[in-house]
């Protein structure tokens, strides 16, 4: 029977690039993109059967910051397959971005520019706002909207013959000290993408400890530095065409300016031929680019507090139960 495999935010990016190489990988795959309305769905999968036209590919909607929108589509999908093999976590946002140069000028002089360049620690802030569930949009949408799916697809993803894989694309920008546990949702601050990130890092952890006995297993990566819609949004187009020459440049020092969504989705497929149980729950696994275009993945241990992980996946769970009770009419 074929492996399915679902990914959400396929619609371009890393997440298309994915869909690409895992039916490079094996042409078998039943693979179900996630977009967030029919014309984007339609579009992708028309683009990707382009490229592979005999490929199993049908498609679902989601708006993974509206929690109504992922109940639906998790009913949807429990009613379509009776089993889930992996599921790709990968849409996510970055609102608003702002990038303080002054910070990288600093790095400069202090010798910490590389880091900053490929962790943007210091660098970049971001203004989020609630969204129409009265969450805040970024945890919303790359976090809390990713875990209720992953929880309504439980029994498609729990107690089958073979191990079912999650794999979520986190960030080298997920950072401790963006995150609290007071403000979870990171309504106070300015860093509501790193805070999202690293609450991705400290869900996963925890979903290993719960489920790994079930026959669940759960990673996460980080794609590098990829050029996308995402990214482009950060600085004015002519900026970046005049900084693509620096960046192929810092590639020769900075293993993760993988910088094309082909190369950032490295980890994603490697993790796809991986044996779950090799994998370490405390790593992350980053994709890399060498500076003459060598692909390859790095595993790094992640600055993860297993206590914090454990109190955060309580208040995930409390926070899913309003979810649910408020909701209770789109249940079966
Ligand atoms: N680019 C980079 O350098 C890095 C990216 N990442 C992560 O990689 C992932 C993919 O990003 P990337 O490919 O770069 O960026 P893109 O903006 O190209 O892709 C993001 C994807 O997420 C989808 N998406 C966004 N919001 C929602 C939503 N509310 N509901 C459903 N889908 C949604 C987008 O759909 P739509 O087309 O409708 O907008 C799109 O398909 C993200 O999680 C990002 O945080 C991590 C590290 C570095
Ligand atoms: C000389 C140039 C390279 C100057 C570019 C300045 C900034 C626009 C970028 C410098 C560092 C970049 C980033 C680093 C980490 C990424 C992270 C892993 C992620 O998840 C999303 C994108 C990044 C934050 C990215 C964004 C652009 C920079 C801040």
């Amino acid at each position: 029977m074929e492996r399915v495999v679902l990914v959400t935010g396929a619609s371009g990016g890393v997440g298309l690039a994915l869909c690409q190489r895992l039916l490079e990988e094996d042409g078998r795959i039943h693979l179900c993109i996630a977009c967030r309305n029919d014309q984007k769905s339609e579009a992708t999968r028309d683009l990707i059967l382009a490229a592979h036209p005999a490929a199993q590919v049908s498609t679902v909607e989601v708006d993974l910051g509206n929690l109504a929108s992922v109940l639906r589509v998790a009913q949807e999908l429990r009613c379509r397959f009776q089993r889930l093999d992996f599921v790709y976590l990968n849409a996510g946002i970055m609102p608003n971005p702002h990038v303080n140069f002054k910070a990288l000028w600093r790095g400069l002089l202090t010798g910490k520019l590389l880091h900053m360049l490929t962790t943007a620690e210091g660098v970049m802030t971001q203004t989020d706002r609630l969204n129409g569930d009265g969450l805040q949009e970024v945890f919303a949408t790359n976090l809390f909207g990713h875990f209720i799916l992953v929880r309504q697809l439980e029994s498609l993803l729990c107690g089958n013959e073979k191990p079912s894989r999650l794999i979520w694309t986190s960030s080298s920008n997920a950072r401790e000290s963006a995150f609290s546990l007071s403000d979870y949702q990171h309504a106070k601050g300015q860093e509501s993408y790193s805070s999202s990130k690293y609450a991705t890092d400290l869900t996963s952890v925890v979903l290993n400890r719960k489920f790994n006995n079930q026959g669940l297993y759960s990673s996460v990566v980080c794609p590098g530095l990829v050029m996308s819609n995402m990214t482009y949004r950060i600085l004015p187009v002519f900026l970046w065409k005049l900084l693509m020459p620096i960046m192929w440049l810092i590639r020769f020092f900075a293993k993760t300016y993988t910088l094309t969504p082909h190369n950032g989705a490295e980890a994603h497929v490697w993790l796809f031929k991986q044996k779950p149980e090799s994998l370490d729950a405390l790593v992350k696994y980053h994709s890399c680019t060498s500076g003459l275009g060598k692909n390859y993945v790095e595993p790094r241990k992640m600055d993860v507090d297993e206590e914090t992980a454990e109190k955060f996946y309580q208040k995930l769970l409390e926070l899913e139960k309003e979810t649910l009770e408020k909701y209770s009419d789109l249940l079966d």
